[in-house]
């Protein structure tokens, strides 16, 4: 289970999360929804080490995540796919699956390429394609089934549908739902796309400069249509 408690976080001088609170159970499937620039993807680098400085209570299964390094992260379980996807563009796509492996947690067992590939059907055909040689859409689903290889226990996914055509981002949301019902992997999803995270998760917080301002179930959300209007209306 993660836990973040008072979490805050700064680049330099600036600080960019406000002391947020959550919870994740295991397999449990939370979104993280905010503005440009509201921090999410901020709190998805925290949780997995490298980006800003953070303070705060930070602990997976009671480890203190704050004392592990990025690859300790991992090989406890956490698996991280950022925004900007970094595709290998000179290997293809089983090689790009392949690579993934090394990620894989302590007494967790990875899925093949192929069985990855099994939930991610359009990359069926693009199999010896290069990185350098795909879509942005394919580069995405790449790398969602890229992070969902070595079977992690939580999912970090940030953004995954930023610039998709919706036939991708249906099959996006068919795909991690069925990895992550059949292997019950927690997911922390990072998204301004309400309908995906809806398909994806139980369960929201909204984001507003660094700060939760609303947690609650998808219904709940429905029942308070001011904090959309209020905290996501551009
Ligand atoms: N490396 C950085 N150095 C300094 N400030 C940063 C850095 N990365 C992000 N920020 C600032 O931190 C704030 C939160 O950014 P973050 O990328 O976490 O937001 P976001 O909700 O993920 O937005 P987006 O949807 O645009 O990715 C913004 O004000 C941003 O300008």
């Amino acid at each position: 289970m993660l836990e973040v408690k008072q979490l805050r976080a700064l680049y330099g001088d600036s600080l960019v999360l406000h002391g947020i609170d959550l919870k994740i159970a295991p397999s449990e499937r939370v979104a993280v929804i905010g503005r440009n620039g509201a921090g999410k993807s901020t709190l998805l680098k925290s949780i997995m080490g490298g980006g800003p400085a953070a303070h705060g209570v930070l602990q997976w299964n009671g480890a203190d995540l704050h004392r592990l390094k990025g690859f300790e992260r991992t090989r406890l379980g956490l698996s991280l796919v950022p925004e900007d996807r970094r595709i290998f563009p000179h290997l293809t796509v089983v090689e790009n699956l392949e690579i993934a492996r090394h990620a894989t947690a302590k007494g967790k067992t990875p899925a093949s390429p192929e069985a990855m590939i099994r939930f991610f059907p359009m990359l069926e055909t693009l199999k010896a394609r290069f990185g350098n040689q795909l879509s942005g859409g394919q580069q995405q689903l790449l790398a969602v089934a890229r992070g969902l290889l070595p079977m992690p226990k939580l999912l970090l996914l940030d953004e995954p549908t930023e610039g998709l055509a919706p036939i991708i981002v249906e099959q996006m949301a068919k795909s991690i739902n069925a990895i992550c019902d059949e292997h019950r992997v927690a997911l922390l999803l990072s998204e301004q796309n309400l309908w995906f995270a809806r398909q994806c998760t139980h369960a929201l917080h909204v984001l507003d400069t660094g700060r939760i301002v609303f947690s609650g179930t998808w219904d709940e959300f429905d029942a308070y249509p001011e904090v959309r209007n209020r905290h996501l209306a551009v």
